[in-house]
């Protein structure tokens, strides 16, 4: 385990209250899957975050999922004192009560262009999240080349709405800029000042995340969800949710085994 690793780990079970730990959703909590309406976090995942939310200061999920949606999709309105930033950081649900800004005015260019884009595309998929959208080629039967295809049109498009393009695991979403899991992380950090951070994630949105952790000058640890698709720089790699789930269980138990001893 590196340095940065053990100090982290420790920093958080140490001082707990200090603590924000953060995490994604997709790839992180909940395994792929191909319908992203059908993804659902892992098995026992809701109880391990309950049980975390009680043992430490602050619980934040990061996700581009609208905030909602990952309550919803994570079974995660019970959890203690859990903040979800949804649309990378746009959105803030929190005990039952959702902030979000307008919506942008270039989503209805944007969700009538990517309708037009893919038109006659066997397998592509459009997600409308009203505040971003996004074309999946995750079932289309060659998705890495479907995925390449999109690139530049979609990207030309952005342009013209005045969104940007986040690309993901066989996903290219158009959202408003100036926002990034970075950005978010960061004010969040401040807001609760933080003592000590952890995020995990798995895909590429996930790393402006990463780099605010690094950033911080706080003891912080970065956790990459493992999978096939994608390979990202992290102090600490495991086995996709289920790893994930795993190590948030470790430190529960250790935060718990430090303050009973
Ligand atoms: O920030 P996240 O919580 O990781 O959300 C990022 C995007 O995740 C979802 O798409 C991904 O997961 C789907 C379900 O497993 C999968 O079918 C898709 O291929 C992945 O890219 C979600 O659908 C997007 O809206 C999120 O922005």
């Amino acid at each position: 385990m590196r340095a940065n690793t053990t100090d982290g780990l420790k920093a958080i079970v140490a001082d707990p209250a200090g603590a924000v730990i953060g995490l994604d959703f997709d790839g992180t909590l909940s395994p792929i899957v191909a319908d992203p309406a059908a993804a659902r976090i892992a098995p026992g995942g809701a109880e391990v975050l309950t049980r975390l939310g009680g043992l430490i200061g602050s619980l934040v999920i990061v996700t581009g999922r609208p905030a909602a949606v990952a309550v919803e999709y994570g079974s995660l309105a019970a959890v203690p004192g859990l903040v979800v930033l949804g649309h990378y950081g746009l959105e803030r649900w929190e005990a039952g009560a959702l902030a979000a800004p307008p919506v942008h005015p270039g989503l209805d260019e944007a969700r009538a262009g990517l309708l037009a884009l893919v038109a006659g595309l066997d397998g592509v998929r459009i997600e409308d999240k009203e505040r971003a959208v996004a074309v999946h080629t995750r079932q289309a039967s060659d998705p890495w080349a479907t995925l390449e295809a999109l690139a530049e049109p979609v990207a030309a498009l952005a342009a013209s709405a005045g969104l940007t393009v986040e690309p993901g695991k066989l996903v290219l979403e158009l959202r408003p800029p100036g926002i990034d899991k970075g950005v978010a992380l960061d004010a969040f950090l401040r807001e609760r000042a933080a003592r000590s951070v952890l995020f995990a994630g798995d895909d590429l949105g996930d790393l402006p995340a990463f780099a605010a952790v690094r950033g911080s000058g706080l003891p912080g640890v970065t956790v990459f969800s493992g999978s096939p698709e994608i390979e990202v720089e992290a102090d600490l790699v495991v086995d996709g949710p289920t790893g994930v789930l795993e190590l948030l269980s470790s430190i529960a138990d250790a935060i718990e085994k430090e303050t009973a001893g």
